[in-house]
């Protein structure tokens, strides 16, 4: 059952050379990314989980239409009186109408429900679908296009867990699981890799083609040969451009050993021949091996396959 879980979990990659083609289990949510910087969104209510709606929202530096009679729940109204995010709220204080509303729902990318009005929602949902935008009805989840899940950031680093609708609660505890046994330097390592990144960029700048091809080529097998965590050593100006002339330059992979002027310390050493970085040896690495079977085993149970 586990490699069911996992061959459904990974999708064909560049580097599969056996013809790979793992079964489809159907039923599952589109697991994605948006980017709603200035977007318009439309949020219905001002209770408890309009209010974190409105954080994810925020952070994602989307405009948001709030429609909800006052009082608001009191972080709402903390964000709309702070002069960092109240440009980013219009605040209509009164109740949403509907189809009768003036307020219409073409008029933005996603629509939000948080209310407890199933009629309503039900009504907004209608509409949404008329106008084909996506809506999400916080208390009707079949009538959602999208579910929310519960989530995690540490800087550029960025988690969600569905249950699909399943166990909203259990979601947040495996995400707890995650945070509890991520290393605490995770985001340092990819803002490293991401300068290099940007750097490569720089100097073999382009879309395709045999450059492009090279390109990605050397960043999976830097970022193979470093591992997680020593690619917040990345961060490092120096480093970055040492091992682009001397790396990328001639194409060459040079691990944490070749660069510096320094010879290896042994931990290192040992992390290169094992293939490993010391925090997926521990305890650590068998949470999030817990954290995912979990997951996997959710979703199954979803499925009545358990
Ligand atoms: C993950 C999280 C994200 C978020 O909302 O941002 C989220 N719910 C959270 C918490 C939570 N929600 C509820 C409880 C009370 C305990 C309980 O019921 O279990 C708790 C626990 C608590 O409050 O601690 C009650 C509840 N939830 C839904 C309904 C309607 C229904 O099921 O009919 C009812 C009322 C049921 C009733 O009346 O009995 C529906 C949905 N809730 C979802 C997400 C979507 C599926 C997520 C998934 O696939 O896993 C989905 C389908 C739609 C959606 O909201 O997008 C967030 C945790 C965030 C965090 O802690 O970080
Ligand atoms: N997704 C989740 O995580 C989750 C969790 C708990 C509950 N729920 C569902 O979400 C719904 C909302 O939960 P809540 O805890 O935020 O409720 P809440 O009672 O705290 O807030 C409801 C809000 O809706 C507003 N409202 C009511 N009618 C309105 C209208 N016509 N126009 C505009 N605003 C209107 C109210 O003024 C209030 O601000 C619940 O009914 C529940 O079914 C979802």
């Amino acid at each position: 059952m586990s490699s069911e879980v996992n061959a459904n979990a990974k999708p064909p990659s560049r580097d599969s050379s056996e013809e790979s083609y793992p079964p489809i289990i159907p039923g599952a949510s589109l697991l994605l990314a948006l980017r709603l910087a200035n977007r318009p969104i439309l949020l219905v209510g001002g209770g408890v989980v309009a209010s974190q709606r409105l954080y994810f929202l925020l952070e994602s530096d989307a405009h948001i239409t709030i429609i909800s009679p006052g009082p608001l729940h009191p972080s709402i109204q903390h964000r709309i009186n702070d002069p960092t995010t109240s440009s980013k709220i219009t605040w209509l204080d009164r109740p949403y109408l509907g189809r009768k509303d003036e307020i219409k729902v073409k008029d933005y990318d996603l629509v939000m429900t948080a209310i407890d009005d199933n009629d309503l929602s039900r009504e907004t949902c209608e509409l949404c679908r008329e106008e084909k935008v996506m809506v999400n009805v916080a208390d009707i989840p079949p009538q959602c296009d999208f579910y929310f899940g519960a989530q995690l950031r540490k800087g550029p680093l960025q988690i969600l867990i569905s249950t699909g609708g399943l166990g909203p609660r259990s979601g947040a505890m495996i995400r707890d699981l995650i945070l509890e046994n991520l290393p605490s330097n995770i985001e340092d390592s990819i803002k490293g890799i991401g300068s290099l990144r940007a750097d490569l960029r720089k100097r073999a700048p382009g879309v395709g083609g045999k450059l492009g091809q090279e390109r990605m080529d050397w960043m999976k097998e830097v970022s193979d040969t470093w591992g997680l965590d020593l690619m917040k050593r990345f961060n490092d100006e120096e480093l970055r451009k040492e091992i682009l002339d001397k790396g990328w330059e001639s194409r060459k992979i040079l691990g944490p050993d070749d660069l510096g002027g320094k010879s290896s310390s042994w931990t290192q050493a040992i992390q290169r021949t094992l293939g490993t970085i010391d925090w997926t040896a521990g305890i650590g690495g068998f949470g999030l091996g817990v954290a995912f079977t979990s997951l996997g085993l959710i979703i199954l149970q979803r499925q009545g396959r358990l």
